[in-house]
């Protein structure tokens, strides 16, 4: 099986990526969607997160207020930070079951859309790792305008995460979303032919699936090995 890592920064258009993936029959386990889960009243996360920030981030339901919590949070990377300890085991333990159903159900090719993929060093268990990149300035229109928030807020947000010419660095490969919508269509092609093409021997040889399948091989000849020699 294989995990497509699929990230990139606030508003960059993973989730515009991750629909054509699913538009071409892939399945997308999408981090955001599990952060809401998690985060849903009366949940382990919804608890922790009352407890440590108070009852004040709570709507009149006794949701979380996500605008108040997130204005908190972005604000003040020592309370982000509070937030992400107290989420990441709940937000890793969803992404793992959901993973889990669809390797159970066959699926050969996953994507999981995860903006902090790097952050959270989950890229060891994705590959390839695709990041949308846009330039700085659009970054800050394209969220500014889909969010409708100020200059500042999202600023905030912007910083809130890794540089994103860090992540591109990081990349397996790069899509340039600064163009149309058209342009991310034929840049999405091509990375598609990319991910579905089969591992050579020796790229196999060179993953980490690689390696953990070797490991195994090795194990499993020492084990052999072992019994064997008890016997003579
Ligand atoms: C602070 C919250 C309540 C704000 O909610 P809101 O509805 O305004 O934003 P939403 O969840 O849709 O996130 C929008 C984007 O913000 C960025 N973002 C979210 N959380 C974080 C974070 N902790 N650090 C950096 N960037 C983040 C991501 O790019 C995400 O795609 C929410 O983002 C949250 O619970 N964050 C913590 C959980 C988390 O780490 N989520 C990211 C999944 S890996
Ligand atoms: N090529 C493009 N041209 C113009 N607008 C675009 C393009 N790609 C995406 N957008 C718009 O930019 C905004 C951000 O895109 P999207 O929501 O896919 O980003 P995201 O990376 O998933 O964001 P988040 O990190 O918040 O989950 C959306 O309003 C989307 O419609």
């Amino acid at each position: 099986m294989r995990i497509i890592g699929l990230t990139g920064g606030i508003a960059t258009g993973k989730s515009t990526v991750s629909n054509l993936f699913k538009a071409n029959g892939f399945p997308v386990v999408d981090a955001d969607v599990i952060a809401r889960d998690v985060l849903k009243k009366g949940s382990g996360g919804w608890r922790k997160v009352v407890a440590a920030f108070g009852e004040d981030i709570l709507l009149a339901n006794g949701e979380v207020d996500r605008p108040k919590l997130g204005q908190i949070v972005f604000g003040d990377p020592s309370k982000r930070q509070l937030l992400n300890r107290l989420l990441a085991p709940y937000i890793s333990n969803g992404i793992f079951w959901e993973v889990f159903k669809l390797w159970i159900k066959g699926y050969k090719i996953i994507v999981l859309d995860v903006p902090l993929l790097y952050e959270a060093k989950m890229d060891r268990w994705t590959n390839p790792n695709i990041v949308v990149w846009i330039d700085p300035e659009t970054q800050l229109k394209r969220l500014m305008a889909r969010d409708r928030t100020s200059a500042q807020d999202a600023q905030n947000r912007i910083n809130a995460q890794m540089p994103l010419d860090l992540k591109r660095s990081k990349a397996d490969i790069v899509i340039d979303n600064n163009g149309l919508l058209e342009d991310l269509d034929e840049n999405f092609k091509k990375v598609l032919d990319q991910v579905t093409k089969p591992l050579t021997w020796t790229e196999f040889w060179l993953s980490r699936q690689g390696a953990i399948a070797a490991f195994m091989l090795i194990l499993t000849g020492v084990i052999g090995c072992k019994k064997l020699l008890a016997r003579v």
